[in-house]
């Protein structure tokens, strides 16, 4: 059996709390991940992303369990140049250009052949010659995974990696990490972006309160949480500039069909509904668009059975 990229077993970490209670940050973990894979850590504010993909790299000591990486410790995966990570913080010099400050990782991690790949690979071309401090947000976030790239990794770790880019910057990004997953090498990133994990991980691990709430493949976590959702087109005499007539909807929750609704409907939820689900956020009020979306645990039985 090939040895997982990484192996996590009751991992767990807790926190002394403010007035000293013990906060639970990390509630014992299992999760394997093969080589190959790339797998996003979705979760609101405070799930424990950052404190897993921490005790993932060695930054921090597990309060239980246990963690390889590659069957090693993670410190020494990380010295082994098997691992590395684009962190949320971790600052850069700003009088270095991007090219000195990726030939000075280079050179501590012994490796100065891999400067010009890694500016290639990273998309810098253009910029390897700008000083970091006129870089934009997404640009140095970009230099930042190229640091990450020097050692080679087989597996890359990343913490929220296109904060501050902007739509343009943040699928350019993706486009350059599908070109380095595309030989075989594992990805981990931890995002709050639904639309990230829908777009780019095969699987995803959704987590809250320290737990995780779902594993698989991505579209089985949204099918599995998310059900389905019907749009529906109402008839044009219901609908006024402040939206959709709300009797009429009280109307279409008890009965769809005598309605004249036309169009009907069903696909896939979002991510974004599986999401709402697991974490318990409000549902969105539907907009004034003209068109309702509702999930079908919003609807009566007999609308439900008429969908199927
Ligand atoms: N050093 C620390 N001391 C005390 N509590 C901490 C510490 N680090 C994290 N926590 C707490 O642990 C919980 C999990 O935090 P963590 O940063 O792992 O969540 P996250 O999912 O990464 O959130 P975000 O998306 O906001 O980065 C939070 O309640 C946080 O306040």
């Amino acid at each position: 059996m090939t040895t997982p990229a990484l192996e996590a077993i009751g991992l767990t970490k807790r926190f002394r709390g403010p007035g000293g209670h013990s906060l639970t940050a990390v509630d014992g973990i299992d999760l394997t991940i093969g080589s190959g894979e790339i797998v996003a850590f979705l979760g609101p504010n405070g799930a424990g992303k950052t404190t897993t993909v921490d005790m993932l790299l060695g930054l921090t000591s597990p309060s239980g369990g246990t963690v390889r990486v590659y069957g090693e410790a993670p410190r020494r995966a990380v010295v082994d140049g098997r691992v590395s990570a684009v962190m949320q913080t971790g600052g850069l010099l700003p009088d270095f250009t991007v090219r000195e400050t990726i030939r000075a990782i280079a050179a501590l991690h012994g490796r100065p052949d891999r400067v010009d790949t890694v500016v290639e690979r990273a998309g810098l071309g253009k910029l390897a010659d700008r000083l970091v401090q006129a870089c934009s947000g997404g640009e140095q976030q970009r230099l930042k995974f190229a640091l990450a790239l020097v050692p080679d990794p087989d597996l890359v770790i990343l913490d929220e990696p296109t904060t501050g880019m902007d739509v343009g910057a943040r699928q350019e990004f993706w486009d350059t990490m599908r070109a380095h997953a595309a030989d075989g090498r594992t990805v981990v990133f931890a995002t709050h972006y639904l639309a990230e994990a829908d777009a780019f991980a095969d699987r995803t691990v959704l987590m809250s309160h320290g737990r995780i709430r779902a594993d698989g493949p991505t579209a089985e976590v949204r099918a599995a949480y998310g059900g389905q959702t019907m749009t529906i087109r109402p008839p044009a005499d219901v609908v006024g500039v402040d939206g959709i007539d709300r009797a009429w909807l009280d109307d279409v929750r008890r009965a769809v069909a005598p309605l004249g609704v036309t169009d009907l409907e069903v696909s896939s939820a979002s991510l974004e509904a599986a999401f709402l689900a697991l974490t318990g956020a409000p549902e969105t009020d539907p907009g004034p668009s003209g068109a309702a979306t509702y999930t079908p645990t919003d609807l009566p039985t007999v609308a439900q059975e008429a969908l199927q």
